[in-house]
């Protein structure tokens, strides 16, 4: 059985054989895409020189007072040429006027009539207050770089280059397939021996938090045949990832590595040394010009997301060349359990207390219970090597 590292890294290398499409969208579309151009600025930002205060232009000199000869307001320039005893009213953003060097804030003066008087104890410095043309980026200058994930900040910087249209990579498509006799459609109350399908929303959620389509295959019955069909019909579709939940271990009913293998699937590995999620199946389809990255997760719904959060994440991160810090390290509130030579994944609530980052994980660590899952803010990831953390120290979490 390989190792977590050495099964991140081959699925890594395979999702960056994937071809990346390109589309373009409007600028409102384009929050949470990642941007697939260099953007230039076609003009420097800010534009021309600006007042930063609402205030009034002046030329530095010695004198502190001036007679106010205008006013100009943003967007409504009026020229003017300053000399050393003039003043033009100015509010914040306006451009400034011919002669003017130093913005004087309107707190530090009073006026008396058309009189400018500076108040006695306000200080003025030749420069003050005025933005420059260019200073923040200068025009042919990059704005945003290929590969930034477009958010609040950045669709900012798209706008005041003026793209309309921005070109994007197009959102990775996955079809969700779960499998298992004992699932049943959500709006149903679940008889003696049923679960409700919880994976496929999980799922679902997963890749739509990470911007992705998701085509929902909903569930088969633990028969090979049907199964088979419906991984045949998703296998056929134009689909970057099939994922599936269930059927994936060891047991009778367990048909997914079998069903993968002879739809074609290349096995690239098949459970890795972890705890949630061991079983996972990974595989790849190549049919044509397609090429399909097919995930066999097991049906445990915590194990399923663990998976998720793990491997499929990070490497669609990798692929988008995404920095995301989503690690940290954080002082263990109590002990842990963990005997075994598996890298584990247990799920913990960070917290800050006294200005330091804490980490409590006093819950069931079992692959079936959702709710726990649900409460927890972070995995803590145990290497292979480490046994039996104790509370106080230092463990590596993932936040999810
Ligand atoms: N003899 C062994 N048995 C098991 C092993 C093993 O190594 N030897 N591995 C265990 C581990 S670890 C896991 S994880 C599970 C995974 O098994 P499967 O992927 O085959 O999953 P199922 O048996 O189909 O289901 C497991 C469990 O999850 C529930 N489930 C399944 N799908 C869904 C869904 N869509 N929504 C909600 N819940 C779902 C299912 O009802 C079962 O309770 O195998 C262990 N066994
Ligand atoms: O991984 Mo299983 O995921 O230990 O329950």
């Amino acid at each position: 059985m390989i190792n977590y590292n050495e099964a991140l890294e081959i699925i890594k290398s395979e999702f960056q054989k994937l071809k990346l499409k390109v589309e373009e969208v409007d600028i409102f579309e384009s929050y949470n895409y990642i941007l697939a151009e260099d953007v230039i600025a076609d003009v420097d930002l800010p534009p021309f020189d600006n007042s930063a205060v609402d205030g009034y232009a002046i030329k530095f000199s010695d004198t502190s007072q001036w007679k106010i000869i205008g006013e100009i307001s943003a967007g409504n320039f009026n020229s003017f040429n300053i000399s050393d005893d003039k003043a033009v009213l100015i509010t914040t953003g306006s451009k400034i006027p011919v002669g003017a060097d130093t913005i004087i804030s309107v707190e530090d003066v009073n006026v008396q009539s058309n009189t400018l008087i500076l108040k006695a104890n306000a200080f003025i410095k030749k420069g003050m207050n005025i933005r420059t043309q260019g200073n923040d980026l200068k025009r042919d200058e990059i704005a945003v770089r290929q590969f930034t994930k477009i958010d609040s900040k950045t669709i900012a910087v798209l706008a005041s280059c003026g793209k309309e249209k921005v070109k994007v990579y197009s959102k990775l498509k996955s079809a969700l397939l779960a499998t298992g006799d004992e699932l049943i459609p959500i709006n149903e109350k679940p008889s003696e021996d049923k679960f409700r399908v919880s994976n496929i929303y999980s799922l679902y959620a997963a890749m739509k938090e990470m911007n992705h389509t998701v085509i929902n295959l909903g569930f088969a019955k633990d028969d090979k045949e049907m199964i088979r069909n419906k991984v045949e019909a998703a296998l056929e579709m134009n689909i970057d990832m099939l994922i599936t939940t269930g059927g994936v271990s060891v047991g009778k009913y367990d048909f997914l590595k079998e069903i993968f293998e002879e739809q074609g699937v290349k096995e690239k590995f098949w459970k890795v040394n972890i705890k949630p999620g061991k079983p996972i199946y990974f595989g790849v389809y190549e049919k044509d010009e397609r090429r399909i990255l097919v995930f066999g997760l097991p049906g445990n719904p915590v194990s399923s997301l663990v998976n998720f959060y793990v491997f499929i994440k990070p490497a669609i991160e990798f692929l988008f060349k995404q920095n995301t810090i989503n690690k940290l390290t954080a002082i263990l509130q109590n002990d842990l359990k963990k005997k075994d030579g598996k890298r584990h994944f247990s799920r913990g609530v960070l917290f800050t207390e006294n200005d330091e980052l804490k980490v409590t994980s006093e819950f069931s660590q079992s692959s079936g219970n959702l709710v726990e899952m649900s409460r927890a803010n972070c995995l803590i990831e145990i290497e292979e090597d480490k046994l039996n953390p104790k509370k106080g120290e230092r463990v590596k979490c993932i936040l999810i």
